[in-house]
């Protein structure tokens, strides 16, 4: 049977890129990764949109149910200003939470920058989808995906998703020996 093609979702939470105030640099720079870490086919829809409560939900919900995203990765409004709710809305629409992917990618951050701790980022699960919160940043981007992606082929195999592959030179995904 052929493998169905990876739909991953990629979202930028800006109130100036939304308004093109600048360029949004967040989610090409998503688009970028993926392009060299995954082997297998995949398609990409990129949404950028403000800080807005009703507008990510919306975003997420319909990237997940309608479109069917096995992966969802946001950047921007993770932080402490009082309009970042990007964590809050991915709890709100998640069954279960992922609490490891936030751990270690601050645990990583924090050598680069001593404001890692700043960032709320956070991952779950809602249905066949997995939403990764990455900061608003640019640079942080490959910060955080090198540091949890070898994890996300498996967790999207457990959730009965297309099977990724990516290129080991690159980034190797780690796949615990069947027993
Ligand atoms: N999508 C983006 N594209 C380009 N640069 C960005 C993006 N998001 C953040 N930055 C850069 O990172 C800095 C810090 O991120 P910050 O969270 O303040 O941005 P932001 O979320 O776009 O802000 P706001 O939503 O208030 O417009 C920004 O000042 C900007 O230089
Ligand atoms: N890897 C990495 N993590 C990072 C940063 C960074 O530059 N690199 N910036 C930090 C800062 S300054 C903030 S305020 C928080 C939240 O950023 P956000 O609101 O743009 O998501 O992410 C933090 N995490």
């Amino acid at each position: 049977m052929p493998e169905s093609i990876a739909k991953i979702g990629i979202v930028t939470v800006s109130d100036r890129a939304s308004r093109g105030e600048y360029e949004d640099r967040g989610g090409p720079a998503i688009r970028q990764y993926l392009e060299e870490v995954l082997t297998s086919p995949w398609n990409g829809i990129a949404k950028v949109i403000p800080d807005e409560r009703d507008m990510l939900t919306q975003t997420l919900i319909s990237l997940a149910d309608d479109v069917g995203c096995c992966l969802i990765i946001t950047t921007g409004g993770t932080g402490p200003a009082k309009r970042d709710l990007t964590p809050d809305v991915t709890e709100q629409v998640c069954d279960r939470m992922m609490p490891g992917f936030g751990e270690l990618m601050r645990k990583v951050s924090l050598e680069k920058v001593p404001t890692a701790i700043l960032s709320r980022q956070t991952a779950g699960l809602r249905g066949s989808s997995l939403i990764v919160n990455l900061p608003g940043q640019p640079k942080a981007i490959a910060e955080c995906l090198d540091a949890v992606f070898p994890a996300i082929p498996y967790c999207i195999d457990l959730m009965e998703g297309p099977y990724l592959t990516t290129d080991p030179a690159r980034i190797e995904a780690f796949r615990p020996k069947k027993k």
